[in-house]
């Protein structure tokens, strides 16, 4: 509806949009940025069909000359964008889109669709992978995600936040995610005991053998049996899965006595209903745990079921030039940063010191001390002088529809979230309570958003 009235009102002006979010998911102190792949792709092939134009046609709201226009649309804008698995923080655009009105309407409710539920994914398995302090994540969740496409990408992004593998084997064929599995209990329950499913598992997979062992009693049964079929298979690499009970004292008791049978490398995958505090809490207790397996929690973000990033005209060219806009809200947490803007983020030689958005037009660079204004355009400011490096964070990912560069593996956005997770202090990454990572914004940005709120 926009689009067409966007079109026949002569109002499909030049814009520029940003993406950001406002508040940190999760209560923690960073996010990881996710889905722009994905997106780009979606983008460059965007068009409509045949069918899709039959559709809108029978709605009855669309005239003929926008049908045909649609007939021959393919999206056209630019698009400057974080590298897919950078670190984020509030306020900052992780896109930034110049194109027309009518296409920066069209396609808002995909651009948000798509990284909003990614980046969260992506920071919900971050944050589980350094609560299990080198213990595997697998992600578990098909059976528990939002939907379909839900399961597909909380697996992708599952994935770049750092879990190891995923149940979904189709997810596994559609990204080249490793995929991985134990056992059921209806398996167990089929047969006339539980021995005897152990052996024939035993006989299907006897180079990956993980034991379920909570089908009928954890520590009388299925443990005692795990170490029978394995010792008769001679086995020493098994796995044990504990899916109830207390994993605590139970972790620790199959520990004991897989070390007393002289099972020394076999190894303890833990489920059910986790999350990154119970698995913090876990490992703080020294449970000696080997691989998490994770779903609802992982793949519907749990108690921060969305990120909440919003999409917000900063600019539209008005005769020859781009004029700042801004919405001014009666919150003064909604209102939001004007302008063309680029992301800058001050570095040292062993962590990120601070974030700090600029116009796009200033000139940034690693030679004196900045200023650095807190975004809400109050009192607070501090200095940065000591610092190495200063790296502008958004760079041209899509020109006229078309994307830039080859996308990167899902393998080298995986490792670049780690690469970027090994700069970010410690503090910051606490799963309860963070220290906030410093995000400002420079005095011409300040400036501009005063003058704008002011003469209003
Ligand atoms: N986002 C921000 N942008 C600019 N200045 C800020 C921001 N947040 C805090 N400040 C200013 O930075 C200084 C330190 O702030 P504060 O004590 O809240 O931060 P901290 O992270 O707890 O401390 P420290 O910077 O010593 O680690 C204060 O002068 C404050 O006004
Ligand atoms: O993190 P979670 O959401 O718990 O996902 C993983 C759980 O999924 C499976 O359970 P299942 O669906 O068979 O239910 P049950 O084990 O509770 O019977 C599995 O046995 C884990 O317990
Ligand atoms: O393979 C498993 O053990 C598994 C897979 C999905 C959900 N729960 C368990």
């Amino acid at each position: 509806m926009m689009m067409q009235a966007c079109i026949r009102e002569k109002m499909n002006i030049p814009v520029v949009f940003d993406m950001f979010y406002r508040k940190q998911p999760f209560g923690g102190g960073y996010a990881i940025f996710a889905g722009l792949s994905e997106l780009l792709q979606i983008l460059s092939q965007f068009s409509f069909s045949k069918d899709d134009i039959q559709y809108l046609r029978q709605l009855g709201n669309f005239e003929e000359s926008f049908l045909n226009y649609l007939q021959e649309y393919h999206f056209s804008g630019d698009i400057w964008a974080l590298t897919e698995g950078s670190l984020c923080f509030p306020s900052e655009p992780l896109i930034r889109i110049h194109t027309t009105l009518a296409e920066a309407q069209l396609i808002e409710g995909l651009v948000l669709n798509i990284l909003n539920f990614q980046t969260l994914i992506a920071t919900k398995t971050a944050r589980m992978v350094y609560a299990a302090e080198g213990g595997k994540i697998i992600e578990f969740g098909l059976r528990r995600a939002q939907g379909f496409s839900g399961a597909l990408w909380a697996s992708r992004a599952a994935y770049i936040g750092g879990a190891m593998a995923t149940s979904n084997v189709l997810a596994g064929k559609i990204y080249n995610i490793p995929v991985t599995g134990t056992m059921a209990h209806s398996w167990i329950m089929a047969f006339p005991n539980e021995q005897k499913a152990f052996q024939h598992y035993a006989n299907v997979y006897p180079h990956s053998l993980t034991f379920l062992i909570d089908t009928y009693d954890t520590l009388q049964s299925g443990l005692p049996h795990s170490i029978q079929v394995a010792k008769k298979m001679r086995k020493q690499k098994i796995g044990i899965r504990l899916d109830s009970g207390d994993i605590e004292y139970l972790s620790r008791e199959v520990r004991q006595q897989l070390n007393a049978a002289g099972l020394h490398s076999a190894t303890i995958t833990v489920s059910n209903e986790l999350n990154e505090v119970i698995i913090h809490q876990l490992v703080q207790s020294h449970c000696p745990i080997d691989y998490w397996g994770v779903g609802t929690n992982l793949v519907t973000g749990g108690d921060s079921s969305s990120l909440g990033g919003v999409y917000k005209m900063v600019a539209k060219k008005i005769n020859t030039i781009f004029v700042p806009t801004m919405k001014i809200s009666d919150n003064p947490d909604k209102v939001s940063n004007p302008g063309i803007k680029q992301v800058y983020r001050f570095e040292d030689a062993q962590q990120f010191l601070a974030d700090y958005i600029a116009l796009h037009d200033e000139s940034i660079t690693p030679d004196h001390s900045y200023t650095l204004y807190h975004p809400s355009g109050d009192y607070r400011q501090f200095s940065i002088s000591k610092y190495t490096h200063i790296i502008p964070l958004l760079s041209k990912v899509m020109q006229r529809g078309e994307i830039c560069e080859p996308l990167p593996s899902l393998v080298n956005i995986r490792e670049y979230v780690q690469q970027q997770l090994t700069k970010l202090d410690s503090t910051h990454k606490r799963i309860i309570n963070p220290h906030i990572y410093k995000v400002s914004i420079s005095e011409k940005l300040r400036y501009l958003k005063r003058s704008l709120l002011y003469h209003s």
